[in-house]
Formats: C-alpha cells, sequence, structure tokens
C-alpha cells in the first residue's frame, strides 16, 4: 500500500479547464500510483454525466494499471466496479463501508489529528490521508494547516499505517513531508492546473521514488 501512496492524484472535472479525461492520461503517463476520482464543488456533474466520466476514467486508470478510487460517494464506486473509496470524517463509517465492499477495496479516511488517525488504525482503514498540510484553494471547507509538524505527531501515534500528506503540496514539499512519516503526497492542482501534467508527475513521482530508495 506504501508503494500506491506515492504520487496520489485526484481529480474532478471543475479541477482543470481542460477536458479532464486528457488531463488524466497525460497525468498516468507521467507515472500516478492510484488515482481518486473527486467530484464535487460548484458544478459539479451530477447524476449520469457524473458516472459517465468515472466509468471512464475508471478504464483509463485500469489500462495504466493504476487503482481507480471514488471519494464520498460509496454506492458510486460500487456500480462502477472500482477499485476502493476515500471517505472523511463526516462521510460513511469505516465500518459501514466494510459491511458493503469487496474484501480486496482500498479504504482510506482523512485525519487532522491524532485522535482521528488512532481511530483510523483501530477501524482497519489501509491508509489516511494527513491534511491540510498547508493552505490550499481547491476545497473551500479545508481545516487549519497542520504543516510537517502535524504529520510528525500523527506518526507518532500511528507508526504502521500508511499515510499521503494533502493539501497544498508543491515539488519542493515532497522530500519533507517523507522525512517526517509520509509514505507519499495526494495533489490536485500542483498537477491539474499545470501546463504539463506528464512532465509535473514525472516530477513528483522522481522526489517520491527517490527517498523510497533511500536517498
Ligand atoms: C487522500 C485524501 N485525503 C483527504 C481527503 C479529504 O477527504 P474529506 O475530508 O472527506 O473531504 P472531501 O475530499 O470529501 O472534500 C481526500 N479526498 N483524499
Ligand atoms: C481534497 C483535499 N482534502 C484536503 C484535506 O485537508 O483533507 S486538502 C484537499 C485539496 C488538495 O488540493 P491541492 O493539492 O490543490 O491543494
Ligand atoms: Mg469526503
Amino acid at each position: 500500500m506504501k508503494e500506491l501512496l506515492q504520487v496520489y492524484f485526484i481529480l474532478g472535472s471543475n479541477n482543470t479547464d481542460r477536458d479532464p479525461l486528457i488531463v488524466l492520461e497525460e497525468a498516468l503517463q507521467g507515472g500516478v500510483t492510484l488515482f481518486q476520482f473527486r467530484e464535487k464543488g460548484d458544478h459539479a456533474l451530477q447524476a449520469d454525466v457524473k458516472v459517465t466520466l468515472a466509468q471512464q476514467m475508471k478504464e483509463l486508470c485500469h489500462r495504466y494499471n493504476v487503482p481507480f478510487i471514488v471519494n464520498d460517494d460509496v454506492s458510486l464506486a460500487l456500480d462502477i466496479g472500482a477499485d476502493g473509496v476515500h471517505v472523511g470524517q463526516d462521510d460513511m463509517s469505516i465500518t459501514d463501508i466494510k459491511k458493503r465492499c469487496p474484501e480486496d477495496w482500498i479504504v482510506g479516511v482523512s485525519a487532522t489529528n491524532q485522535s482521528e488517525a488512532e481511530k483510523a488504525v483501530a477501524d482497519g482503514a489501509d491508509y489516511i490521508g494527513v491534511g491540510p498540510i498547508f493552505g490550499t484553494n481547491t476545497k473551500k471547507d479545508a481545516k487549519r494547516p497542520i504543516g510537517l509538524s502535524g504529520v510528525k505527531q500523527i506518526r507518532a501515534v500511528a507508526p504502521s499505517i500508511p499515510i499521503v500528506a494533502i493539501g497544498g503540496i508543491q515539488l519542493t514539499d515532497v522530500i519533507p513531508l517523507m522525512k517526517v512519516g509520509a509514505d507519499g503526497v495526494s495533489i490536485i492542482s500542483a498537477i491539474s492546473q499545470s501546463e504539463k501534467p506528464m512532465q509535473a508527475t514525472q516530477a513528483f513521482a522522481r522526489h517520491a521514488s527517490y527517498f523510497h530508495q533511500g536517498m
């Protein structure tokens, strides 16, 4: 699981001015290791159009052997045969998800502090998304940034669970984040708004794998 978190790309239709399928394919060509479909915010696609985009993105990910995760919407994930879901503190509980989902599903949960991380471990989450690390314009209801020290504190109480850091992450943050205990980084705008998503992803992948290989 830790290797899969190295470059965890998240995308919805309103994270880019371009065709999201083209942006996703360029990112996959650059070395995304895990992908999350997150269709929310102003003008988010609804109903059949959302389902169609999710299906197309899943097929694209699978062509590149990258697992496809759905944000929040457990029913959609089950309907289209996704590889897992990511839920936050206000979404469906891990216990309820585990009653409905295939055994091999990847189930991730958000954690902003030590007690949320400890609960995620106790509930059997496969990984935690820790953040926001820095300020972000991408999520309107993001909490207060926790910085590198927040990751360090969470790692201290959850020594083994795979951790992916999220929120305002840029290329130069990758190695410092991994030094304090993250196994990878989750990124929206630094890839989706890049003029060259493939090259941006390649750079993230190089930094993350450099650290995994022991510098
Ligand atoms: C990898 C990862 N980590 C955290 C989040 C945030 O989830 P949540 O708190 O439920 O907020 P929304 O994304 O649903 O707005 C995430 N999506 N992915
Ligand atoms: C989806 C999401 N979740 C966050 C959290 O803190 O849980 S921050 C965030 C947005 C990440 O986008 P960007 O890489 O553009 O900052
Ligand atoms: Mg959520």
